[in-house]
């Protein structure tokens, strides 16, 4: 893919506390989203001079949060944050990239061969159509629903014991506090606020933990339920 000089943004010193070895990969993906990825308006160009602290660094430090060898499914990958750093920083796992739109899929299969990167995949499709073909240890999500619509997108897809993890901001709190009651009828499960990477990234990053405690039954008898909270909003411009 092509990728000049214009768009470049040098990282900040604390990049290479964050992603050490990793760090030519992530800067040559940085690239990639500054040029291209502005381009065909994946991201907005405002994005491009905090690229490295508000999107990469902020995705990262949530890595601390998976367990090696997992499968990692990331919903609405968009450009994608946070399942290409993730891809990048750890080989070890499998990740894949759920997005619907065909425009941001050949941008994120271009990426990953440009990056070289075995462990990731792409995949086209809404995280509610897939229930029953993909599975996960992991599920990440930023910036793609409130959180009862996304546990009901995201928890039929975990094995028992596997965690949704949603990059969510200052309101995670109050935000799950609400959801609660819809989490556990969704599937048994428990749920808490992290915040991490402390001393790498300012501010931390805010992440909603939501772990299954149970089997799912993808037979349908416990098919995931409607939320009734996080009722849909105006989506956003699609880019
Ligand atoms: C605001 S963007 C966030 C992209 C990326 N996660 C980030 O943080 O930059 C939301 C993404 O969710 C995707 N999306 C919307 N509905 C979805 C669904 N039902 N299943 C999977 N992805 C969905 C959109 O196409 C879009 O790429």
């Amino acid at each position: 893919m092509a990728s000049g000089a214009e768009g470049k943004v040098a990282p900040p010193e604390q990049a290479q506390h964050v992603f050490g070895d990793a760090l030519p990969l992530v800067g040559r993906y940085a690239d990639l989203l500054a040029d291209a990825g502005v381009e065909r308006g994946l991201i907005g160009p405002r994005e491009v001079p905090r690229l490295w602290e508000r999107h990469l660094m902020n995705c990262a430090v949530i890595e601390e949060l998976v367990p090696e060898g997992a499968q990692v499914v990331d919903i609405g990958s968009g450009a994608g944050l946070p399942g290409v750093v993730l891809g990048i920083l750890r080989p070890d796992l499998s990740v894949t990239l759920l997005e619907p739109l065909l425009r941001r899929t050949v941008f994120l299969r271009e990426c990953i061969e440009d990056l070289g990167l075995p462990n990731v995949e792409v995949r086209r499709g809404r995280a509610e159509e897939v229930h029953a073909h993909l599975r996960a240890d992991i599920v990440t999500a930023r910036a793609v629903a409130p959180l009862p619509r996304l546990a009901a997108w995201a928890l039929p897809l975990l094995r028992k014991g596997g965690s949704l993890l949603a990059l969510k901001g200052e309101q995670a709190e109050s935000e799950l506090a609400e959801a609660r009651g819809d989490l556990s009828a969704q599937r048994p499960c428990v749920a808490d606020v992290i915040r991490v990477g402390r001393g790498k990234v300012e501010p931390a990053t805010t992440v909603v933990r939501v772990t299954v405690t149970s089997e799912s039954d993808h037979s349908g008898a416990s098919k995931p339920r409607r939320p009734s909270g996080g009722s849909r909003k105006k989506r956003g411009r699609k880019r």
